[in-house]
């Protein structure tokens, strides 16, 4: 485990900073500690000399700001203080009098600034707790108006640190100095905008501390390129045959919806597996043979309506022959019958799209408990309401764990920052991605990159929510790749399969 990987709510944050504080650390000194790597970061990023704001709150988020002022100021920037509150902690209010001291102008008014060419952002850390009212939240709003680049320590003054809400309003960073450890609220969907890039500061906190207070398993953690690459079946052993590299069956397509099945199996096949097998309606079998010659392409009766009626496996082919299934994209409501089959089966099942509104429909949760072997969703938020009507979702993070305790699932739930939970409440966030990947079909891509990947790992020592999460990270790291050299306008569903051994290329270079 590495301090990278960690994620911490403020009650947590709060207790291992206590604890270092009771081994003798005195508050002072860790302040001190914490605004200097700030400070150079800044002056890295800062040319000398500029104009700097300093917004300065009343806790020990002022504080930090107020360090970074002192040292700014004596590097040479021209430093100015926005201070509008009376009350101060003790050690914010020491530094604000040093600060005055040294003649650097402090404001308590906002008509009263001057102007600056950079704002740095030390109002509230993770000791909000109320919603930001006036004069505050005026100030915000003028702040974010205008035009200079924002940097906000620990996170944008506004957000919840836990769900990454906006209490009343919130600061619109373009940088955001993390410190210490990630806050979960900055992982989550609805605090993106506000937080611009950001960047963990690393300020030694000691492992035994964040153990002692998260617990030898950490309940929430970031997925990092090393845990990703860790988990994927590379390098291959040098004596294997293509079935001991995994058999993955997609079941996927309708004549409504060729382009979903096409979608699937070129995500399955960068995933290297061993044989891949796609089941699909009759009608549209010589498609996916001109898209995927390798793939054994297996072609069912359909219904009326051109979904697949009936699952017809070639002789001496039973679905238990299969190192995993991946069920959905492109199916229509109309293969319920489908659906309901797989599920019956003792084998690894992925479960999207329609799939998973053709569950919802049976009932999540009855339905899931028949299930033998390991079963995982990938629903967006709408699939995840239509799965779980009663689950709150204010918080992501505890929306994802709840659905996968209560169903014995491990769920992927889709977002700007996907959230995945294994049973035991587990979860992995996926904290790089790109907008660009908001297109019609990503989402099978992604389905079948990470059934080929299931299949190869199926009876290996890898957990399920392991193989989850390294999909999860691989996908978005293509649409990055492609993004950055198409823009993110050039990253339909079909370029970004032509990306993801890229990204194996770029990641595996000494
Ligand atoms: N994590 C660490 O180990 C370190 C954290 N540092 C920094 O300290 C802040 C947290 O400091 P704290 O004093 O606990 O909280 P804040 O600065 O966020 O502000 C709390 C302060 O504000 C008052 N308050 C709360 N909500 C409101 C509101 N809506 N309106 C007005 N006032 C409000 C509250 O009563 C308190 O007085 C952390 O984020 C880091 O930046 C240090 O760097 C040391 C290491
Ligand atoms: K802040």
């Amino acid at each position: 485990m590495t301090k990278e990987q960690v994620i911490v709510t403020a009650a947590q944050m709060r207790d291992i900073e206590g604890r270092i504080f009771a081994a003798g650390m005195p508050v002072a000194a860790l302040m001190e500690k914490v605004a200097r790597l700030i400070s150079d970061r800044l002056q890295a990023m800062i040319p000398q000399g500029q104009r700097v704001g300093i917004l300065v709150g009343p806790g020990h988020n002022g504080c930090d700001a107020l360090v970074v002022a002192r040292e700014l100021h004596f590097r040479g920037d021209q430093v100015w203080i926005y201070q509008p509150f009376t009350k101060l902690k003790e050690l914010t209010s020491q530094h604000f009098q040093y600060a005055q001291s040294l003649g650097i102008p402090c404001y308590q008014k906002l008509e009263e600034l001057p102007s600056c060419d950079f704002l740095i952002d030390g109002l509230f850390g993770f000791g909000l707790e109320r919603e930001i009212t006036e004069p505050i939240a005026s100030a915000i709003n003028h702040f974010n108006e205008w035009n200079q680049p924002i940097f906000s320590i620990d996170l944008p003054s506004g957000l919840h640190t836990d769900t990454g809400e906006i209490l009343g309003t919130a600061i619109r960073a373009n940088h955001t100095f993390c410190l210490g450890l990630w806050k979960q609220g900055l992982l989550q969907d609805q605090a993106l905008a506000h937080i611009g890039k950001a960047e963990l500061i690393d300020f030694d906190i000691p492992l035994a501390d964040i153990h002692a207070v998260l617990g030898d398993v950490i309940k929430v953690k970031r997925i990092t390129a090393k845990t990703a690459l860790a988990t994927l079946p590379l390098p291959r052993p040098p004596v294997t045959h293509k079935y001991k590299e995994g058999h993955l069956l997609l079941i996927c397509g309708s004549r409504r919806y060729a382009g979903g099945a096409i979608l699937t199996g070129l995500g399955a096949r960068a995933s290297g597996v061993g044989m891949l097998s796609i089941a699909v309606p009759e009608s549209i079998k010589p498609l996916l043979v001109s898209h995927l010659p390798e793939a054994l392409i297996i072609g069912c009766p359909e219904t009326e309506t051109g979904a697949i009626a009936q699952l017809q496996l070639p002789d001496n082919t039973d679905l238990s022959s299969f190192s995993a299934i991946a069920c959905g994209p492109g199916l229509t409501k109309d293969a319920m019958p489908i659906v309901q089959q797989v599920i019956a089966s003792p084998v690894p099942l992925i479960l999207d799209a329609d799939a998973l509104n053709i569950l919802a429909q049976l009932g999540t949760i009855p339905t899931l408990q028949q299930r033998q072997a390991a079963t995982v969703l990938t629903p967006h938020t709408g699939e995840f309401h239509r799965l779980f009507p009663d689950l709150p979702y204010t918080n992501r993070v505890n929306a994802v764990q709840t659905s996968a305790e209560q169903t014995g699932a491990v769920i992927l739930l889709k977002g700007a920052r996907t959230a995945i939970s294994n049973p035991q409440g587990v979860v992995w966030i996926n904290s790089e991605s790109t907008p660009a990947l908001a297109r019609g079909g990503s989402g099978d891509v992604l389905t079948g990159l990470m059934g080929g990947l299931l299949a190869q790992i199926a009876n290996q020592q890898t957990t399920i929510e392991d193989v989850v999460a390294t999909a999860a990270w691989w996908h978005s790291q293509a649409g990055i790749l492609a993004a950055a050299e198409r823009t993110e306008l050039g990253v339909d569903a079909f370029t970004l399969t032509q990306y993801l051994i890229k990204v194996l290329l770029v990641w595996n270079q000494p």
